[in-house]
């Protein structure tokens, strides 16, 4: 659906060249939706902008569909961007204009005529749960209603991807979630492709099924989610996982625990989906005779499964811990060591 080929972006200032986007290459299937995380000045907002012809490629190519961005211009172009829709941080709603009228801008500009507009903009407002509010200005509602109005609007003619560009960052945690969850049942219900740029890993667990880390304009790691969370090769995904992993349950003060412990190995288990119903714990105790305590534990979840950590203290020799970490290994479910006893 979405091509990125060898992607460039090179800024020219007074102050020296940027390049914003260093050869990037990515791929996004039909239906898929696809996060870009980075820190700020990472190049996520100029490589969202490249997909939508902001801004112009300073060399490979960019397709979507059937027409490669930088091949476009003019009116061509205007149609393009009609497919490739954008929602944005601080939604970019027309303020004197009622939440159908602001759905219906973007059909009155493609020419639409007034009675398909009507029919168009009812649906739509059914779509993202804003019935009742089709009277109210912006100024009048929530920034979840905003950005409903925001993603309704984006939707208007039929778009094939949809570019999310922070779209939940001016939100609170439960109105992200109800967006989220609001793009979710749209790619189920219209089949769209979804790319949203992001810096939190939480809205990338949650919604997306891959997504690329980028720094300093280059994609650093790029894969599944569970693989990304379970298994995160770059310093930078590290720190996002560890973020969004590391809740205050799951603080463990090791300097704590090492007095508490001083001869126990402290150990993460991280397990995948099912595996975190299964008795591995109970099955190793009884298998091994070690005594093992549970510290803490987490679980989150991805749109597609669930993820757990368990950090626990085993008191075994090396061998013994070692042929547990095969046997885990096998069930998979990944053993590491965080201190030594
Ligand atoms: N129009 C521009 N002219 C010059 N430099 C630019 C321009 N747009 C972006 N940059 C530079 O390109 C780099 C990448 O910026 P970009 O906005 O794409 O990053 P980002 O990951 O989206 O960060 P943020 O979340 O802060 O927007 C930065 O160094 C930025 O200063």
């Amino acid at each position: 659906m979405i091509e990125i080929k060898d992607v460039s972006k090179l800024f020219k200032t007074k102050s020296g060249d940027v390049q914003a986007v260093d050869n990037v290459s990515i791929q996004v299937d039909k239906g898929e939706i696809f996060g870009v995380i980075g820190y700020s000045g990472a190049g996520k907002s100029t490589l969202i902008r490249l997909l939508n012809g902001l801004e112009t490629v300073s060399s490979g190519d960019i397709r979507i569909g059937d027409d490669y961005i930088n091949a476009l211009s003019g009116r061509a172009l205007r149609q393009k961007r009609q497919k490739v829709s954008m929602i944005f941080q601080h939604f970019n709603l027309l303020w004197s204009r009622t939440v159908e009228q602001n759905i219906s801008f973007p059909l009155e500009i493609a020419g639409v005529n007034r009675r398909e507009r009507k029919k168009r903009v009812k649906e739509l407002i059914d779509l993202v749960g804003l019935t009742g509010r089709e009277k109210a200005y912006p100024s009048q509602l929530s920034g979840g209603q905003k950005q409903r109005v925001g993603i309704a609007r984006a939707l208007s003619n039929e778009p094939e991807v949809l570019l999310c560009d922070e779209a939940t960052s001016a939100l609170d945690p439960e109105t992200t979630d109800e967006v989220l969850d609001l793009l979710l049942d749209i790619r189920e219900k219209l089949g769209l492709t979804i790319v949203l740029i992001t810096h939190e890993m939480y809205v990338i667990r949650k919604i997306c099924d891959r997504a690329a880390v980028m720094e300093n304009g280059r994609v650093v790691e790029i894969g599944e989610i569970k693989q990304l969370f379970r298994n995160p090769q770059s310093s930078v995904t590290k720190r996002f996982v560890k973020d969004d992993i590391d809740d205050e349950e799951t603080n463990v003060s090791f300097e704590a625990l090492r007095e508490q412990f001083p001869n126990a190995e402290l150990v993460k288990l991280s397990f995948v989906g099912s595996k975190s119903k299964t008795p591995i714990v109970s099955k190793i105790i009884k298998k091994y005779d070690v005594d093992m305590n549970i510290i803490a534990g987490s679980i989150k979840h991805t749109n597609k499964e669930s993820f757990g950590h368990l950090h626990v203290t085993i008191d075994t020799s090396p061998s013994v811990l070692e042929a547990i970490t095969k046997d885990l290994a096998a069930e998979n479910v990944k053993l590491e060591v965080e201190t030594h006893g």
